[in-house]
């Protein structure tokens, strides 16, 4: 690994959280522009839609400020098995709090949910989103991993990340891009998910992290060996100062600074 992760921690959400998180997202989008005129990005679900529309909804302060939604390629990081409109979607939630929310007439992002029709079958419901991967970012055969330019992603208490849960043999995939989930620990139990090289490839990775409830698990990830095995944990070690976590202040207390990582 190269330099450790950065670690911001904000005094408030919406007024310093959510707004540097915009000026990181918008430097990501116009450098991924300036390299191929598309912007692509993974997000996963939980509360970090609703902190990524309070950042990415309020209005451009200036020209390098826009957030230009109609050259964005948005895909989920991980997604429940479910319709596409039932409340367990991540989709739902992503589109509810942020695609519809964009004001009308101003383009819009592509989006790439999951196909419905393999509920039933949820290996065959990733192996259809890999190719959906494959047909974005290239020949399988060329692309040894689908490049994206920024993966946006949540932590759960128990460190787990995307759909990688601790301890599952997910976690030790190395070929497949995306995985099923069956056995879920977080309802629902079925699930897909980007496998850990895939996060861990991406240009830019940033962990949106608030309460005082992500406490713990932060304490563990950034102060010990064995958090440094967890899912989150994993992300950081594989991809370094890749990774930034944008955290509020409850959520880090504790933690030593500047052990690893800074505070702005
Ligand atoms: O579909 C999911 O369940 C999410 O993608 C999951 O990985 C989430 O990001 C974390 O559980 C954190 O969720 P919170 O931010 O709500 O704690």
């Amino acid at each position: 690994m190269g330099r450790a992760p950065n670690l911001y921690a904000f005094a408030s959400v919406d007024d310093e959280l959510a707004p540097n998180l915009r000026k990181y997202v918008v430097d990501q989008q116009n450098e991924a522009l300036n390299r191929h005129g598309v912007f692509r990005v993974a997000v996963s679900g939980g509360s970090l839609p609703k902190t990524l529309a309070k950042a990415l909804l309020a209005p451009a302060r200036s020209e390098d400020d826009k957030v230009e939604f109609g050259k964005w390629e948005i895909f989920y990081a991980d997604e429940r098995c479910v319709p596409l409109d039932h409340d367990d979607s991540n989709h739902k939630l992503v589109k509810a709090e942020l695609i519809d929310q964009i004001p009308e007439g101003a383009p819009t992002p592509k989006v790439f949910p999951i196909d419905e029709k393999y509920l039933d079958d949820v290996q065959e419901m990733a192996d259809q989103y890999e190719k959906t991967l494959v047909s974005v970012f290239a020949a399988r055969d060329s692309v040894k991993l689908p490049l994206f330019d920024l993966i946006l992603l949540g932590c759960g208490p128990d460190g787990h990340t995307c759909s990688l849960f601790p301890d599952h043999p997910a976690l030790r995939e190395t070929d497949a891009w995306v995985l099923s989930v069956t056995d879920s620990p977080k309802p629902p139990p079925k699930r897909i998910s980007l496998s850990l090289p895939v996060v861990q490839h991406a240009v830019k990775i940033a962990f949106v992290a608030t309460g005082s409830g992500k406490r713990d698990v932060l304490k563990q990830i950034f102060e010990t060996e064995e958090g440094s095995r967890l899912p989150c944990g994993l992300v950081n070690s594989g991809a370094g100062d890749k990774v930034s976590w944008f955290c509020d202040k409850p959520a880090v207390e504790g933690i030593s600074f500047p052990r690893r990582g800074s505070v702005i």
